[in-house]
């Protein structure tokens, strides 16, 4: 008898999002995209662009951040996520890694491991042994570092043990934000091929970055924030060959000088 086809997998769809700080500062106006499953997509965009924010909204840490959204709606699959808090997003299969490796700098690496994934509920030390092992693989560097203090480690290996967190979680989703800010070269390369693999195992990334040409080598699509809101969207071999993000984000010299003549999108 021939297998069944696989069940559908989630998407994300994120429809006319509006996101405000406080009761003036619009952050998102109308932005709507989607991370199909398996895939990669990237945001790209200026400082202060709502990179970031569109991430918190997905995640559910927006409120954390006195942020919240006024309009539109964020699903994952069959699950709303607009309005919902971070576990919530989380038992989705949704996990973001927030900018700044965000580790609990007190805590052991294998202790912040552990709290990966919390609000999973109660999880049988074979998943919790099968996860840490699946972080040492892509990250060795971890093993060998599981009771020293997170605090200690070094900006890479922060990064590296933000990660790891995230992937205690067995996300489905994982929401990167700027994964390669102020590493070294050689760190950067390490991330973007940790990334690469990650999605290979079948994790679809939603990966916002200031390095377009690393993004754009990791993704599939991609979009560019402007102040808000969606500027241009496309494959993202397509968009590396723009004008505007090669001369805006891959800081090549292209011979126009307007800033905004990248029109609406390219697909
Ligand atoms: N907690 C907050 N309270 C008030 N305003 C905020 C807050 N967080 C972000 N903003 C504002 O919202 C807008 C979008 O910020 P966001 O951090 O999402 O941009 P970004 O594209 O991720 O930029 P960056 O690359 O600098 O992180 C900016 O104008 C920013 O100043």
């Amino acid at each position: 008898m021939p297998a069944s086809p696989p069940a559908e997998e989630p998407a994300l769809h994120v429809e006319e999002l509006d996101v405000t700080y406080g009761r003036a500062l619009s952050a998102l106006r109308s932005v709507s995209l989607t991370v199909p499953h398996g895939g990669v997509v990237a945001l790209l965009g200026a400082n202060g662009a709502g990179k970031s924010t569109l991430l918190r909204a997905v995640s559910g840490t927006l409120r954390l951040h006195r942020g919240a959204i006024t309009g539109g709606r964020i699903r994952y699959g069959d699950t709303a996520l607009d309005g919902r808090d971070p576990v919530a997003a989380v038992r989705a299969g949704v996990v973001q890694v927030p900018e700044g490796r965000r580790v609990f700098a007190g805590l052991t690496v294998d202790e912040n491991l552990r709290s990966g994934g919390l609000g999973l509920g109660r999880r049988s030390p074979a998943l919790v042994r099968a996860g840490r092992e699946r972080v040492f693989a892509f990250f060795p560097r971890l093993a060998e570092r599981t009771h020293q203090a997170a605090g200690l480690l070094s900006g890479g290996e922060q990064q590296m043990l933000a990660i790891g967190r995230a992937l205690m979680a067995a996300p489905r989703l994982l929401l990167l934000d700027e994964p390669s800010l102020g590493l070294a070269p050689l760190m950067v390369h390490r991330i973007a091929e940790v990334v690469r693999e990650i999605n290979a195992q079948g994790t679809a990334v939603l990966l916002v970055e200031q390095n377009a040409g690393m993004a754009l080598s990791l993704a599939d699509h991609a979009h560019v924030l402007e102040v808000g809101e969606v500027r241009l969207s496309g494959p993202a071999g397509e968009l590396a060959r723009t004008d505007a993000v090669r001369r805006l984000y891959l800081g090549e010299e292209t011979g126009t000088d307007r800033p905004s003549d990248a029109g609406q999108g390219v697909a």
